[in-house]
């Protein structure tokens, strides 16, 4: 079975609805008077991450990627507890708890516990982390409640991750050591948009965070919501570092589309809705299903990989 058919059997057990049918990206579990928000994403090395990559980044993305989960919801973080498999390198261990104090200073969450295990000589390493916050808003942004008319839009650049993750294993080299730098960073240290999500979420009609890749989750936002997304892709924002590497035809603009690890939020809203932040509009909703890719208001084939899916 791969990844979507596991899932589709994990659905018919996890009824509670808190767990939003496994359609969302973390739970909404109603606590006294407040709403908590649960999340758990996991990192494999090769999978997740280059086997030479510098552990105190794996350390920051695995924080990172949760609490774009938790920003995709409006949430407030409150606390982290990780799973951390494979220590016994010291060098490794100590530069990943490095990179871990620096996520948990710079996102202000403590980390409140979890739970260590050697893997055995040869295996490959392997964190999860559960990440839980706290969303004040009566009504927390899911992937369902888009409808035709509604606006698409992203925050910040998309792409660049993936392009750092070509740089980072040696497939292309860009033009100079600041471009290098940006578009590794944006691959190494994605920075969760937890405040941009904060200010959005009482005023979308849906939102998640991209992390497959924009076209594979604006797909899951299509079907949640039983809508069709129309996303052009000569309005998806790319950076100056990006356009440097990679150009911004059609084909570039492709990749950065299905590339993934972007860690931008993906909301759909009323046109007439005034966002509080800087957003790109990248489409719009109609009536009908999936998504359909045009360019420059032109339809253009639907690549066949819309994005990042496990094997
Ligand atoms: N092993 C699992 N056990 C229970 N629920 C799962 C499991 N794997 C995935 N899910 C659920 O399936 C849904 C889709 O998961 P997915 O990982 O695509 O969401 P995500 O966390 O937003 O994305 P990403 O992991 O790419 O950041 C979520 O509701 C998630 O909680
Ligand atoms: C070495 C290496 N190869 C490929 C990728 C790209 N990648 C892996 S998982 C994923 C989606 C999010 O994962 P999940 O859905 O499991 O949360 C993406 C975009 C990478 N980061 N490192
Ligand atoms: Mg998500």
């Amino acid at each position: 079975m791969n990844e979507l058919e596991f899932v589709e059997q994990l659905k018919t057990l996890a009824i509670h609805p808190a767990a939003r049918g496994l359609v969302d990206d973390a739970a909404v579990l109603p606590f006294g008077r407040h709403k908590l928000v649960i999340t758990h994403d996991m990192m494999v090395e090769g999978v997740h991450y280059l086997p030479d990559a510098d552990p105190a980044d794996v350390a920051w993305k695995l924080v990172a990627v949760n609490l774009s989960d938790l920003a995709a919801k409006g949430a407030k973080p409150l606390g982290i507890l990780m799973g951390y498999g494979g220590f016994g390198d010291d060098a490794w261990d100590t530069k990943f708890i490095e990179g871990l104090k620096q996520a948990i200073a710079r996102f202000g969450v403590p980390l409140l516990g979890g739970d260590t295990v050697g893997m055995g000589e040869g295996c490959k390493r392997a964190f999860g982390l559960t990440a839980f916050g706290e969303a004040k808003g009566h009504i927390i942004p899911a992937r369902s409640g888009a409808a035709p008319g509604h606006a698409i839009y992203v925050t910040g650049k998309i792409g660049d991750a993936w392009a750092g993750l070509q740089i980072a294993s040696g497939k292309v080299q860009a033009r100079d050591l600041e471009c290098t730098a940006a578009l590794l960073k944006a691959h190494n240290r994605p920075d969760p948009k937890l405040e941009e999500g904060r200010a959005l979420s009482s005023l979308v009609s849906t939102m998640m965070d991209i992390s497959d890749g924009l076209l594979i989750d604006a797909e899951r936002i299509a079907k949640a919501s039983n809508v069709c997304l129309e996303i052009d892709l000569a309005k998806v924002p790319l950076s100056p570092e990006y356009i440097s590497v990679f150009g911004d035809d059609e084909e570039a603009r492709k990749k950065a589309a299905t590339g993934g690890d972007d860690y931008q939020l993906l909301l759909t809203a009323s046109p007439e809705t005034v966002l509080p932040i800087a957003v790109t509009r990248v489409g719009q909703c109609k009536s009908g299903s999936g998504i359909a890719l045009i360019n420059h208001s032109e339809p253009t084939v639907t690549p066949a990989n819309l994005g990042y899916v496990h094997a």
